[in-house]
């Protein structure tokens, strides 16, 4: 395993990858690695001969009073895991070095980047474009892979590359699950356990909004009810609950018909824990089964 922290080592290495006739694959985190991001790692193994993991918190995602100082950190841990999964090059570099002395030039993502999250996260998609963009010319990967758990993120990502002429495949990869179909989130481990059993509503929200799809359903207004009525019971906030067009992110009306595929996503908190999640209507299977079930006791 190679563990670097210097940009210039990080080129490097990914360098002696292509002059060695390798594929390099990229799996950008921040860290606190589960089961999840190893399954990102596993699909960019099978994709590439070499695995790049960058573990980096990156500050300019983050807007003030959000948890940046807290998120957690275990890079003896997250190291282990990247080996487990098959990677070869860890990337763990600290933000002086990602943001130079006197930096200023930021990646601006257009209105994909705008709805849901971008429209509660001021700055959020603009710190994640600036770093992903620094990442991918870094290490010059032939794919890319990220998570539809962080459904926005990825449709950022894809404009981002296009728009950018850079030559990478990004990849996106289904949501990995608790069995209960809580999304594996590092911030899940900020959760007390009475708020881990609250936080299993939102896939049951997603399903139940899931089976009105198939039966028909598909007024945006409807099927957003649904799950908002559901989710409101364990929430503490409530960021927001839309449905939008799965490509160019167009967030419904509620009287629109949404048609045969949309992306319907989620974001609340539950105590200071913010959580995300979502599904594509249409493509996507139920997170879990037999959602119509009652919530547990006191819901
Ligand atoms: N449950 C999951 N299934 C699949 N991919 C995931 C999952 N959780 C995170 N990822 C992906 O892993 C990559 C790194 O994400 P990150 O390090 O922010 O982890 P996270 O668990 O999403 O943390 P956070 O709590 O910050 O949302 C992203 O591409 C993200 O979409
Ligand atoms: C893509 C990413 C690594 C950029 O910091 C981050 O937003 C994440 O972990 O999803
Ligand atoms: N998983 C996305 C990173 C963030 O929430 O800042």
């Amino acid at each position: 395993m190679e563990l670097w922290s210097s940009p210039e080592d990080f080129r490097r290495a990914c360098e002696n990858v292509r002059a060695g006739g390798g594929r390099l694959g990229l799996v950008p985190t921040m860290g606190a690695l589960h089961a999840g991001h190893q399954a990102l790692i596993r699909e960019a193994r099978r994709r590439s001969s070499v695995v790049a993991v960058s573990v980096f918190v990156n500050p300019t995602q983050f807007a003030p009073g959000e948890d940046y100082e807290r998120y957690p950190r275990a890079r003896e841990r997250d190291v282990a895991a990247c080996e487990e999964a098959g990677a070869s090059i860890v990337f763990a570099p600290d933000a002086a070095a990602m943001y130079p002395p006197g930096d200023e030039t930021r990646v601006l993502p257009g209105p994909t980047a705008a709805p849901l999250c971008g429209a509660h996260r001021p700055g959020h998609f603009e710190g994640v474009a600036t770093i992903v963009a620094k990442l991918l010319i870094l290490a010059g990967p032939c794919i890319a892979v990220f998570g539809r758990k962080d459904y926005q993120q990825l449709t950022v990502i894809r404009r981002l590359v296009l728009d950018l002429l850079l030559p990478v495949e990004v990849v996106g990869m289904p949501t990995v699950r608790e069995p209960d179909g809580l999304a594996l989130s590092s911030r899940n481990a900020y959760l007390s356990p009475a708020e881990r059993d609250r936080a299993a509503e939102i896939p049951r929200a997603l399903a139940d909004a899931a089976h009105l799809f198939a039966r028909g359903e598909r007024n945006a207004g409807a099927l957003v009810a649904s799950c908002r009525d559901r989710v409101a019971r364990i929430a503490d906030r409530i960021d927001y609950v839309d449905v939008a067009e799965p490509e160019s992110l167009r967030v419904f009306g509620s009287e629109e018909d949404i048609g045969a595929r949309a992306v319907l996503a989620v974001a609340l908190k539950i105590g200071s824990t913010r959580l995300i999640d979502n599904l594509v209507l249409g493509e996507d299977p139920p997170p879990i089964t037999g959602s119509d079930a009652p919530s547990p006791a006191g819901m």
